[in-house]
Parts: structure tokens; C-alpha cells; sequence
């Protein structure tokens, strides 16, 4: 038996659609795998009576299948589904590096994304690698098609996950198709200001940065009470909020002073919209790690 912990993850920042993520320092999902002759799965935790033991439709399972390294695997989930917390991909990181370690494969951190990627597509319709990459990395990722790369940042965060449930795919059903060069022109410009605010450890870079106008409107529809959370944040002393992933959840950048009053006033607005919430406060952490064999 061989046990790998896998951090939830916040996609895209709003600038980085598909591109960008980071590790949280919790929730997490925690993965047990054994070899078996073929693969079998059991879920329990956060959210487990609403995700399927087929193989075929688990991401642990798919990531099984494309290792071609059948297991018992069974998954404690920390991290809820449709929670815009990278909960699917979680539980595909842990996977794949755990089995990359029972099966012995030696396989690179770009490899071992490829492979977690394929377990997103199964649920989620298309293979974006910007959840499972921080969830093995660690840090701040960056996607693209010919590879990723992380860097270690540390820029205090708040996600505020609401008791409402959005699925990636019903989300991604909202994307616009195309978007006016001038919205393009300042999507560049908010992702170039957030990654070189990680890179300087800055929460005021990395809050502007979060600045985008065309995928993170059409999804704050989708989520009750989005403009008083984002407004009670900013108050509270937030550099930047916006949509996590694809929602639920939301996401704030601050200085270590402000965080904790962040954390209560996101709370507290989604409470006032009548949603219960809970806010999980974090830095930018470490990816998947090996808890024992
Ligand atoms: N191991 C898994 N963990 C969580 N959800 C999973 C898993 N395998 C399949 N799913 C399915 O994926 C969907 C949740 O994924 P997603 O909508 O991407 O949530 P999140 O935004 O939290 O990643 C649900 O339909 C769930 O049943
Ligand atoms: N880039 C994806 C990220 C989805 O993240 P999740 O945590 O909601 O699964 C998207 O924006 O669709």
C-alpha cells in the first residue's frame, strides 16, 4: 500500500484561463493504491456520494488505465466535488504519482501532468492540465501546450468555498467564443503583472494581475452572491479576488495582515446572500508528497 497526499488548486487567477494555478496548503485529497490485477476504486470523504467508483469515470481510474498500471485505489477526499477547488484533479495527481511510484516509471513532472490531465478530461471534457499541474508540482504553474513550469512564490491567499455546487463542464458551457482585441490586449497585460508579482512575492501584483474581463463575468453569473464577496473582500483589504477555477469558490490575494479579516468578510457576504461558506487561508504550497508505503 502506498499513500500520496495531493493538494486542491486554484486555476487560471482570472488573467490565466487554462494557463495558470497554484497549490493551497489544504484541503487535500489522500490516494492509497496496491497493485491489483485490474483496477478497482472506493471513495469516501468530502463529497464521495457524489463521485462514481467506475474506473471508467473516476480520474484515478483514468489515470490508471493511461499508466496501464492497474490498482486497488482507494480515495479519501479532502477536497469536495464541483467546488472549483481542482477537487477531480486532486484526486488524478494523487494517482498518478502514486502509481508512478508502485509501478517504479520514473516518469517526468511533465510527463506525470500529461497522464493526470487525461483523468480531468474524462469529467470535465477537455484535458486542461492547469489544476493537476500545481497539485504535483507545487507553487505557481504555468501550462502550455509544449510543457509547464513552476515557480516557488509565497503570496497569501483566501478560497471561499460556498455551499453550492458549479461543474467545470456546465461552466466551461459559458466561456464566450471569441473576445474584443482590446480584452485581450488587457488579459496580456494582468497576466504578465501576476506572474511577476509571484515571482517578487508581491500580493499587490498578484491581486491586479487578477483583473480579466471576459471568462470571469460570464461565470460570476453562476455563482450567488459573487459581487458583494468580491466587494466585501476588496474592503477587508484584498489586492485582487476572482472566480476559482470555475467556481464556486473564490479566491483572494492579500498581505499577511489582512487575511484573516478577508477570510471572515468573504464569509460573512456569502452569508448575507444566504449561502453558508467556509474559507480556507493559505500561501502557495507544495505539490503531491509520498506519506508512506
Ligand atoms: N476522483 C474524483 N474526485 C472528484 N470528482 C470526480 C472524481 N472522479 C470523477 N469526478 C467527477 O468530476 C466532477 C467534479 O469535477 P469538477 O466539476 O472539475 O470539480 P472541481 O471544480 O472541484 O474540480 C463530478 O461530476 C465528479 O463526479
Ligand atoms: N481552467 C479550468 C479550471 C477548472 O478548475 P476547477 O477547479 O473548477 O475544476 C476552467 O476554468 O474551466
Amino acid at each position: 500500500m502506498l499513500t500520496v497526499r495531493a493538494p486542491a488548486t486554484s486555476a487560471n487567477l482570472g488573467s490565466g484561463f487554462d494557463v495558470f494555478g497554484v497549490a493551497l496548503d489544504r484541503p487535500a485529497d489522500v490516494v492509497s493504491v496496491e497493485r491489483a490485477d485490474e483496477t478497482t476504486i472506493e471513495v469516501s470523504g468530502a463529497g464521495a456520494q457524489y463521485i462514481p467508483e467506475d474506473p471508467r469515470k473516476n480520474t484515478a481510474g483514468v489515470v490508471a488505465r493511461e499508466l496501464d498500471a492497474p490498482a486497488h485505489i482507494r480515495i479519501d477526499k479532502g477536497v469536495r466535488p464541483s467546488s472549483g477547488l481542482g477537487s477531480s484533479a486532486a484526486s488524478a495527481a494523487a494517482t498518478a504519482v502514486a502509481l508512478d511510484a508502485l509501478y517504479e516509471r520514473n516518469l517526468t513532472g511533465d510527463e506525470l501532468v500529461r497522464v493526470a490531465a487525461e483523468g480531468e478530461a474524462a469529467v470535465s471534457g477537455e484535458a486542461h492540465a492547469d489544476n493537476v499541474a500545481p497539485s504535483i508540482l507545487g507553487g505557481f504553474t504555468v501550462v502550455r501546450d509544449d510543457g509547464v513550469f513552476s515557480v516557488d512564490a509565497d503570496v497569501p491567499l483566501v478560497a471561499c468555498l460556498p455551499d453550492i455546487a458549479v461543474s467545470t463542464r456546465d461552466a466551461r458551457g459559458v466561456v464566450p467564443e471569441s473576445a474584443a482585441m482590446d480584452d485581450v490586449v488587457h488579459t496580456v497585460g494582468s497576466a504578465a503583472t501576476l506572474t511577476a508579482g509571484m515571482q517578487r512575492d508581491d500580493p499587490a501584483l498578484v491581486g491586479r494581475g487578477m483583473d480579466e474581463r471576459v471568462v470571469t463575468p460570464a461565470r460570476a453569473k453562476l455563482i450567488d452572491g459573487y459581487d458583494d464577496v468580491c466587494a466585501a473582500a476588496t474592503d477587508a483589504g484584498a489586492t485582487g479576488v476572482t472566480v476559482s477555477g470555475a467556481g464556486p469558490a473564490i479566491i483572494a490575494a492579500c498581505y499577511p495582515a489582512r487575511q484573516r479579516a478577508v477570510a471572515a468578510a468573504m464569509v460573512e457576504a456569502f452569508e448575507d446572500a444566504g449561502v453558508d461558506a467556509r474559507a480556507y487561508r493559505s500561501t502557495v504550497g507544495s505539490g503531491a508528497e509520498i506519506l508512506g508505503e
